[in-house]
């Protein structure tokens, strides 16, 4: 970790005083990890970023991945001795992966993203516009590395969320082809969908020595959820800890007044609506019910989630 820091510190101090020097002396190696699936294929952007960094004087590997787990595994066998930086190429999904392969991987690699997916959380949180590819290419070619905390769910690693209940079943219900043509539209369709077939069984989080009853639980670790929609104001991916969203209304009026709040950013503002903080719990339902991690599906209740013993040093833009 101590390793990582320097190296990027040292290649932050060229860059101020000589940009040559960085660009040939001091530019970080990269390890790209492409899901051509993400989003609605934009392998022109990735290229473009691609093409930016190696003219700003990074070195760039570039793998692709050709099924789930693979940018999990190719994260984990990268090493320091070879890369300064692992570069998820895609969607939260794919973050979500690389995170995982990097905790279990020797470490020593920092973590940037080129977010090519539907709602890029990730890339929200950090203030990246997934278009803006000059400026997704100097972060990750210059920009300074932050600490972050990351949450863990029944031993797998999550970045941004994981929540239980209608949005955990609406992430694995969610018809693919139409996310793929229609982007965040399907998850739309698939929570109107959920909303009239879904029973609501009670989810319960045992936390902070207390239990709090609801229908939906999200702990977050970022403060952003399925889009730039604020679902936990306190939520930071620098602290170590988890703030806790549990919505307790159910049925079709239910959905529509989350569904209207969230992109009103005044979930956390209504009356019924908890927020705790919390380093750990435990997330009750229905057994063997979904649990979403940063997008997918990570876990199935009972589901202990805490705060990792890990952290990983992201790549952030100047
Ligand atoms: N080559 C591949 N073929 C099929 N699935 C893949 C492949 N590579 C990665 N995946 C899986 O694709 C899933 C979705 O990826 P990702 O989340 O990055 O994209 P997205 O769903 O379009 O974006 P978002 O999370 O922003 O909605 C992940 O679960 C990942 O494990």
């Amino acid at each position: 970790m101590a390793q990582v820091i320097q190296r990027l510190m040292l290649a932050q101090t060229m860059i101020q005083t000589d940009n040559h020097t960085l660009a040939t002396a001091q530019a970080r190696r990269c390890l790209v990890i492409h899901n051509p699936t993400a989003g609605r294929r934009r392998k022109k952007r990735m290229l473009a970023v691609v093409e930016r960094l190696r003219e700003l004087g990074c070195t760039v590997t570039a793998m692709q991945t050709t099924q789930r787990g693979d940018a999990e595994a190719f994260a984990r066998a990268a090493s320091a001795d070879d890369y300064d930086v692992i570069v998820a190429a895609g969607g939260d999904g794919t973050v979500n992966e690389v995170v995982n392969g990097m905790v279990a991987g020797t470490g020593g690699v920092a973590l940037a993203v080129i977010p090519l997916g539907t709602a890029n959380v990730l890339a929200l949180e950090i203030g990246l516009d997934p278009k803006d590819e000059e400026r997704i290419a100097r972060a990750i070619a210059h920009g300074p590395a932050r600490t972050i905390h990351l949450g863990v769910a029944n031993g797998r690693h999550f970045v941004l969320m994981a929540g239980a209940g209608l949005d955990a079943h609406v992430v694995e219900g969610v018809n693919i082809a139409l996310k793929r043509a229609t982007g965040k539209l399907a998850y739309v369709v698939e929570s109107a969908k959920q909303a009239f077939g879904y029973d609501f069984p009670e989810i319960t989080v045992r936390a902070n020595g207390e239990i709090y009853e609801g229908r939906m639980a999200v702990a977050c670790k970022g403060r952003y959820y399925g889009g730039p929609f604020i679902a936990a104001p306190g939520a930071s991916l620098e602290s170590p800890k988890l703030e806790v969203c549990i919505l307790p209304k159910t049925g079709v009026a239910g959905v529509m007044r989350y569904g209207l709040a969230l992109p009103m950013n005044r979930l956390s503002d209504l009356p019924e609506v908890m927020v705790i903080s919390a380093e750990s719990m435990i997330i009750q339902g229905p057994r063997g019910a979904p649990l979403q991690g940063d997008g997918d599906i990570v876990a199935r209740l009972p589901a202990e989630i805490s705060i990792a013993r890990e952290t990983v040093q992201l790549i952030v833009p100047e």
